[in-house]
């Protein structure tokens, strides 16, 4: 590692962790409805549709162990940079078997990577967390996050695009409806306090975006919809997925794809602003 951001995070080596959840059906159950498929709703003993168990898992400081960003100020994956800000890069799943909705699950998580790179808007720190999800003993999941934090530095200026959705080719297309009630409920339902998601001024004066900022799970949930949606029978095996340019709110993109398993979200421009690709086991 080089440059400024490698010196806070020399020695920085935060131990394994692990958490149970009990998997009730509610938290599927309201996801499904934040989806607008309430006839989706998984019940007890249901598998669990891929990259649902985002809302299971969940942490809830203590309000006053917040920093100003809305995430715990000394997290346990959260690298001690000063004026950290985030964003969510992208990930990697594999998917041994679905989780089972009701059965008690454990989850351990471990650090699995930090990396100093320059992007265009200068030095950024890479944070790999890697959590492992077993039901019963045996493992389901392998489920790896990419994180990228800055420090101090405003990122690269980004103007929204307000043209109407984009016109795609893939034979799978969903146009979400990411509106300010989405990402109250998404937020709410992945117990999630990063104020660019609700918290308009700050997200423009302190984190230099032009608006609320679309958040990055829930772009790969749509992604995940689209063969949930239109290719049943078919089961997951891998996931990847990156998040190349934030979406702001009241942006119109599209969510398309195909059975070959390459998934995209695209701007009104034809853009790519996160993509996946997923391999059916
Ligand atoms: C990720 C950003 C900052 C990179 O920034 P950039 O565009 O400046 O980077 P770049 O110039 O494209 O690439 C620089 C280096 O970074 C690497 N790189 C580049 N991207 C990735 C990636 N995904 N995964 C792994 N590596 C990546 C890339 O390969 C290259 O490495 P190299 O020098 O070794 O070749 C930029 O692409 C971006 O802003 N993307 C959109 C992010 C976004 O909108 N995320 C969702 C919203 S944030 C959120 O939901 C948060 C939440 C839920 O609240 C929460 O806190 O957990």
């Amino acid at each position: 590692m080089t440059g400024g951001l490698a010196e806070h995070v020399k020695g920085w080596s935060p131990g394994p962790v692990a958490m149970t959840e009990a998997m009730p059906p509610g938290p599927a159950q309201a996801l499904a409805a934040v989806l607008d498929r309430p006839q989706d709703a998984p019940a007890a003993g249901d598998p669990l549709p891929p990259l649902w168990h985002w809302v299971y898992f969940l942490e809830w400081p203590a309000q006053s162990e917040l920093g100003d960003d809305g995430h715990p100020a000394n997290g346990h994956f959260l690298p001690p940079i000063p004026d950290r800000t985030r964003m969510y890069a992208g990930g990697r799943l594999t998917f041994h078997a679905p989780l089972e909705v009701g059965t008690p699950a454990e989850r351990t998580s471990e650090l699995a990577g930090v990396n100093v790179k320059q992007g265009r808007s200068g030095e950024m720190l890479f944070v790999t967390v890697r959590h492992e999800i077993r039901q019963g003993g045996e493992l389901r999941i392998v489920d790896e996050h990419d994180l990228v934090y800055r420090s101090g530095a405003a990122p690269v200026r980004h103007e929204p695009d307000t043209g109407p959705a984009a016109e795609t080719e893939g034979p799978w297309r969903l146009v979400p409806a990411a509106d300010s009630r989405v990402l109250f409920r998404f937020s709410a339902l992945t117990a999630n306090a990063h104020r660019i998601h609700y918290d308009e001024p700050y997200a423009r004066e302190v984190e230099g975006y032009p608006g609320l900022v679309v958040h990055g799970p829930l772009l790969a949930i749509l992604m995940a919809e689209l063969p949930r949606r239109n290719a049943p029978g078919t089961r997951v095996g891998r996931l990847a997925y990156r998040f190349r340019r934030p979406v702001f709110l009241g942006e119109n993109v599209v969510v398309t794809g195909g059975p070959d398993g390459a998934l995209s979200v695209v701007g009104p421009s034809g853009e790519v602003r996160a993509q996946a690709e997923v391999a059916f086991a």
